[in-house]
């Protein structure tokens, strides 16, 4: 059985933590971080507003992002051992076992062509001057010039956040607020229900 899982959310709500205590405990998972498919800053657009726009679809290789996941959907234990993944041994006899892939990222549910892979999505939410404040302590690839949040980052993510509630229709949210444990608990065993219902 293949199951896939989708982690997304606003900056800073978490996902990536999530996605790693996931990572550890669910059996044969691999992951696919939306974050590795942004382009280099050169290809990224710089707007009226003087900002490069970071926080839009365009600013990631989406067909690769798909691709990537067609590649799992394809050979999940190829992809599995060529992304240093240990399997289960029913697992490693392909069609056998239960495979798990977790998408993570802020723009997960606003692709279609990426939407109708997804078993299950979760969305994590937190409000809007902790995520000023989780992000302030952060350091990307390419810092946040001043304002870029205020003038970019959040309008961007409303914006994306009710297209996507428009594409989906099976979102849990998650309050990003809670601890790490108990957001990890609850998405744990809504999984693991899933699973069961599924097989
Ligand atoms: N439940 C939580 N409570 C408090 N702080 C948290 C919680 N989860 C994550 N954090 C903190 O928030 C910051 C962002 O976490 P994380 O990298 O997991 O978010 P993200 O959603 O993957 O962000 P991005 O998409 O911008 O990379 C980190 O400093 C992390 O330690
Ligand atoms: N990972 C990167 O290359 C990069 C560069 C510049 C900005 N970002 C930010 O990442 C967040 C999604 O995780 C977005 O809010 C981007 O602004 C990422």
């Amino acid at each position: 059985m293949k199951f896939i899982i989708g982690i997304g959310g606003v900056t800073n709500g978490g996902k990536t933590t999530l996605t790693n205590s996931l990572l550890k405990t669910l059996p044969n998972c691999c992951v696919v971080h939306q974050d590795d498919f942004f382009k280099k800053p050169d290809q990224i657009e710089v707007g009226e507003d003087g900002f490069r726009q970071w926080d839009v679809i365009s600013a990631l290789d989406m067909e690769a992002m798909v691709n990537t996941v067609k590649g799992w959907q394809e050979n999940p234990v190829k992809f599995a051992r060529s992304h240093g993944v240990s399997l289960s041994p029913e697992a490693e006899e392909s069609e056998k076992g239960t495979h798990i892939l977790i998408i993570e990222g802020f723009l997960i549910y606003n692709y279609k062509p990426l939407i109708d892979a997804f078993d299950k999505c979760y969305y994590i939410d937190i409000p809007r001057e902790e995520c000023k404040r989780r992000r302030s302590t952060r350091s990307y690839t390419v810092p946040d010039p001043p304002g870029l949040f205020d003038g970019h980052v959040w309008p961007m993510f409303l914006k994306h956040r009710n297209e996507m509630e428009r594409n989906c229709d099976s979102l849990e949210y998650l309050d990003g607020t809670t601890s790490t444990e108990a957001i990890y608990n609850n998405v744990y065993e809504s999984i693991q229900n899933s699973l069961l219902n599924k097989s």
